[in-house]
């Protein structure tokens, strides 16, 4: 590990290192691919800057918090490449992908379907359809809380974003759809010479089927709003309604469509993933479960949870914060240097991809004493404070943040609220989690018996 004096930051030194391991060839392209979450959380200890190498090309994962900061809040400089263009080619130009003036017109126009009364708004019905989606547990039943979660949020997304009246059957294959959909993107989108996926194998038929299927649905859907004229005031609308804030000219139907997909790969299948960490920690951990319930009861006294609860389950949004800290959904992204630039006391070369890794991040002991432990406190009072700045980052920051991050907190919580009032999860006895670093972090089956409480 070298010391490196920064001259863009002269007050403090940065330490560089390599990651080691590195083979002739491939370098740590292996390590990457076979066991990403143990190499990434093991890159922190090599320095604040770490190069690691991908076949040919050298990278660099920004491991202080410090040093991340400074790539995301200056996307000039750190720009949306490598996967985000091959992504862009998969989901359009839409929000999560675009980049410079393309970016900020779309985040300007979008983000007011984001603000919290519209979020209250939204998440009005999170309870009843929860209730709805739970009215067929029994005591004893065994479930897979991973694909429950997963049908729950596309409904709950149908729902909220899109206010749809689409049946259930259609939600059902949409659901299906979009994972095949999501992963397909993330195998395309990571894959290093772009062939095999114009081969027609099985799994490429079968992507591009449901690909079309869900373009499909969601088609009919901006389709049934056009001719109906509506304003539901969700999502849906905003899109259909945005205007350009100086050509004037809105969104055609094709890019609406980019969008949709785009906000439902984006948005249900991290908060699906989410809600199934929660509640396989909640059963492994009967204690902090005991007090989960116990404020719930008090807050709650037996009503459904509503947007105004939230401030009052303080506990319960810690052990969703420090579920996010220990699985982080989105465990890693990227950005692509525009120009050469200092970064942590190295010169970067123009086209240089810097890494950044929540799972680095929340799994650092020098950011989190004792980091695999289960430990929702941390989230609690004066214990919060000290937490380092920048050190935990489930949602990202910059002008990439997660515009979904308020919406996706609060359906948690009010999803974990409306179950755990009426039912105890217990994991089935012998089961391991073995969480699968996809396009988003996933838990994995995981079979569950539901107890009445
Ligand atoms: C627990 C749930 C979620 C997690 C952990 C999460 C995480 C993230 C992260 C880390 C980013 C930034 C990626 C980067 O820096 O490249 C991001 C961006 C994004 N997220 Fe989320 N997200 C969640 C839920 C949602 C929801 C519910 C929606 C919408 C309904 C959503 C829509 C988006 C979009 C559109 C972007 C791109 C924003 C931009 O570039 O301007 N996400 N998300």
């Amino acid at each position: 590990m070298t010391p490196a004096k920064s001259s863009a930051q002269p007050e403090r030194s940065w330490t560089t290192g390599t990651a080691p391991g590195s083979v002739p060839l491939l370098g740590h392209t292996l390590a990457l691919w076979r066991r990403p979450l143990q190499f990434l959380a093991s890159l922190p200890a090599h320095g604040d800057l770490v190069e690691v190498r991908l076949g040919p090309s050298r990278a660099y994962l920004a491991c202080h918090p410090e040093l991340v900061r400074q790539v995301l809040l200056n996307p000039r400089v750190f720009d949306k490449g490598g996967v985000f263009d091959k992504a862009r080619q998969l989901l359009g130009n839409s929000l999560s992908v675009s980049r410079g003036e393309d970016h900020r017109y779309q985040r300007r126009m979008i983000q007011p379907a984001f603000h919290t009364p519209k979020i209250a708004a939204y998440t009005a019905a999170v309870a009843d359809d929860t209730r709805a989606a739970i009215g067929s547990w029994e005591p004893g039943r065994t479930l897979d809380i991973s694909d429950t979660m997963h049908a729950l949020l596309m409904r709950v997304a149908a729902r909220t974003l899109f206010s749809t009246g689409i049946d259930e059957a259609t939600i059902d294959e949409a659901r299906h759809c979009l994972r095949i959909v999501s992963d397909g993107i993330y195998k395309r989108t990571m894959a290093p010479l772009g062939i095999m996926e114009k081969l027609p194998t099985p799994g490429n038929r079968r992507y591009d089927r449901a690909n079309a299927r869900l373009r499909q649905i969601v088609d009919e859907m901006i389709r049934e709003r056009r001719r109906s004229g509506a304003d539901h005031g969700d999502l849906l609308s905003t899109l259909l309604r945005a205007e350009h804030p100086e050509t004037g000219k809105g969104l055609d139907d094709g890019e609406v469509l980019d969008q949709v997909v785009t906000f439902l790969v984006a948005g249900s299948e991290t908060t699906a993933s989410t809600l199934a960490f929660v509640f396989h920690l909640l059963g492994a951990h009967p204690e902090v479960e005991k007090r989960v319930h116990a404020e719930i009861d008090e807050v709650l006294a037996g009503r459904s949870p509503t947007f105004e609860d939230l401030p009052s389950l303080e506990y319960t949004r810690g052990v969703i914060t420090e579920s996010l800290r220990l699985y982080p959904p989105s465990w890693m992204a990227m950005r692509v240097t525009a120009a050469e630039t200092e970064l942590g006391g190295r010169t970067v070369p123009a086209g240089t991809m810097i890494l950044y890794s929540a799972q680095a991040l929340h799994h650092n002991p020098e950011l989190f004493p004792d980091p695999e432990r289960f430990d929702p406190e941390r989230w609690l009072g004066d214990r919060a404070k000290e937490v380092e700045r920048g050190a935990l980052l489930p949602f990202g920051a910059g002008s990439h943040k997660c515009i979904g991050d308020v919406l996706a907190l609060t359906e948690t919580a009010l999803i974990v609220a409306t179950i755990a009032s009426r039912w105890r999860l217990r994991p089935v006895p012998g089961t391991t989690l073995r969480p699968e670093p996809k396009a988003t972090l996933e838990p994995g089956p995981l079979p569950m018996v539901c107890e009445p409480r």
